[in-house]
C-alpha cells in the first residue's frame, strides 16, 4: 500500500459515499496529501433506480446475515463498479458503501459494500470499512467528515471557528477551528450528529405521495409547524446528551406518529422544523459561536429547511458554495481524503469528533 501512495507528496485519490437519503453514489476525486487539499478533481452521480432504492430500503435496520442484505449489498457493488470505473489516473480509492444498521453501544456499525471485491474489479487499492475501528475502540463511528471539515476550513482561509453543517437524511455538525493545525489536536474539532434530517419527509412523502423527496420544499413550503410536536420531539433526551454522539437513520420513529394526525403539508412543514430545531439544539453545544454556518447536503437546496435555519441560528447560514466548495460531493471528496490519511497512518477520528478513547486511524486497504 505505501508503495501505491508514498508517504509524501500529493495523491489523486476518489472517494464514494452513499448516503442514508438513498438517492445515490456520489464520487469525487481529491488531490492531498492526507494534510493539506491541494486540489479538486472529477466528479459524478449515479441515481438509484427504483427497484434498486427498494432493495436497499427493504434491507434498512439489518445485520450481516439479514434476509434482504445480500441483495442490497449486490446492487451497492454494481452501483459503485459502473460509476468508479469512468474514472482515470487515480492511486487509490476510498469506499464508505451503504450504512444499514448503526448501534455504536450495542450490535455496532454496518456499512455493505466489500472492499477486496472493489479492489479487484477496479484494479485499484481500496480503503474500506473506516467506522468499525473506531467503534472498536469505544467510538460512536461517526461522524467521520470532521476532519475532512477542518481540512476545508484550512483550505479556505478561515481564520476564526466555523461551522460545517450537513443535511443528507440524518444531520451532521463539525465545529472547527482552523487556527489549530492538526485536527486532532485538542480544541480543533467537536461534531456530532445533530437529528434527523431529510430521511424523515422522504419518507412521509413516499409513503404519502409515491415522491422521492419534497422537490424545493414545495410541500413544506405549505405548510405550518405543529408546535406541540415540536416540543413533544425535542424532549428527546438526545439532543441534551453530551456529544460526540451519533444516531441511527431511524433513530426517532415516534417522529411519523407525532406527525400522523397532521395534513401532508402541516407534517412536511414540521418535520422540517425539527430537522432545524435539533440543529439549535445542537449549537448549544459548541464551544464558542461559530463566525458562518456553512451547510452541505441536500438540505441545503431546501428554501424551506434553509430558511428556518437563519431564523433559527445566530450567524450567517449559507451553503458551502459561497466559499467555493461542492455541497454535493463534500462527503464524497472526506471518503477520498481520509482513504489517503489511512493510507499513511494518520488518525481518521478523535476523541472530540466520535468520542473514541485515542485517535483511530480506521479503514481497512485492500489491494488488487
Ligand atoms: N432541491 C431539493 N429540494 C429539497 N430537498 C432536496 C433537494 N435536493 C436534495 N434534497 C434532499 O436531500 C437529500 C439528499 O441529500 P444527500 O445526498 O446530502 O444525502 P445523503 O448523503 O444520502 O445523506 P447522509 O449525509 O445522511 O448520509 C434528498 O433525499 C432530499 O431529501
Ligand atoms: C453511521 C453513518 O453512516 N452515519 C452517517 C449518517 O449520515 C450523516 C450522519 O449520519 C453521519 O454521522 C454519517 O455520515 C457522514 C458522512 C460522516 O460520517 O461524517
Amino acid at each position: 500500500m505505501s508503495n501505491a501512495v508514498g508517504k509524501k507528496g500529493p495523491v489523486r485519490a476518489l472517494g464514494a459515499m452513499s448516503g442514508t437519503s438513498l438517492d445515490g453514489v456520489d464520487a469525487a476525486v481529491v488531490v492531498t496529501d492526507g494534510h493539506e487539499i491541494l486540489g479538486f478533481g472529477e466528479s459524478e452521480y449515479r441515481a438509484y433506480s427504483g427497484d434498486e432504492r427498494a432493495a436497499l430500503r427493504a434491507a434498512l435496520g439489518q445485520w450481516p446475515g439479514g434476509p434482504d442484505v445480500d441483495a442490497a449489498e449486490a446492487v451497492v457493488m454494481q452501483a459503485h463498479q459502473a460509476l468508479l470505473s469512468g474514472f482515470r489516473d487515480v492511486a487509490l480509492v476510498g469506499f464508505h458503501g451503504q450504512t444499514l444498521a448503526h448501534e455504536p453501544r450495542g450490535r455496532g456499525t454496518f456499512q455493505i459494500g466489500n472492499g477486496d471485491a472493489l479492489a479487484q474489479a477496479l484494479g485499484l487499492p481500496v480503503v474500506w470499512d473506516f467506522r468499525s475501528s473506531d467503534v472498536e475502540m469505544g467510538g460512536e463511528g461517526a461522524p467521520l467528515a470532521p476532519f475532512y471539515h477542518h481540512a476545508c476550513a484550512r483550505w479556505m482561509g478561515a481564520t476564526a471557528p466555523v461551522a460545517f453543517l450537513n443535511m443528507g437524511g440524518v444531520g451532521n455538525l463539525t465545529w472547527v477551528d482552523p487556527r489549530i493545525a492538526r485536527p486532532e489536536d485538542e480544541g480543533a474539532l467537536l461534531a456530532f450528529d445533530t437529528g434527523p434530517a431529510n430521511a424523515p419527509v422522504n419518507d412521509l412523502v413516499f409513503a404519502r405521495r409515491g415522491l422521492e423527496y419534497d422537490k424545493d420544499g414545495a410541500l413544506a413550503m405549505q405548510g405550518t409547524v405543529e408546535t406541540g410536536a415540536l416540543e413533544l420531539f425535542l424532549d428527546d433526551p438526545y439532543f441534551s446528551r453530551i456529544p460526540p454522539k451519533s444516531l441511527d437513520r431511524n433513530a426517532f420513529p415516534e417522529m411519523m406518529s407525532l406527525v400522523g394526525e397532521l395534513a401532508d403539508a402541516d407534517a412536511a412543514a414540521t418535520l422540517m422544523g425539527m430537522a432545524a430545531a435539533s440543529v439549535l439544539r445542537g449549537m448549544e453545544h459548541c464551544p464558542e459561536p461559530p463566525e458562518r454556518v456553512l451547510v452541505t447536503g441536500g438540505g441545503r437546496m431546501n428554501p424551506v429547511l434553509m430558511e428556518m435555519l437563519s431564523v433559527a441560528l445566530d450567524c450567517p447560514v449559507q451553503p458551502v458554495e459561497a466559499v467555493g466548495l461542492d455541497g454535493d460531493m463534500l462527503e464524497a471528496q472526506a471518503f477520498a481524503y481520509l482513504a489517503v490519511r489511512v493510507a499513511r497512518g494518520l488518525p481518521t477520528s478523535c476523541p472530540s469528533t466520535t468520542g473514541v478513547k485515542i485517535c483511530v486511524g480506521g479503514g481497512q486497504v485492500s489491494t488488487p
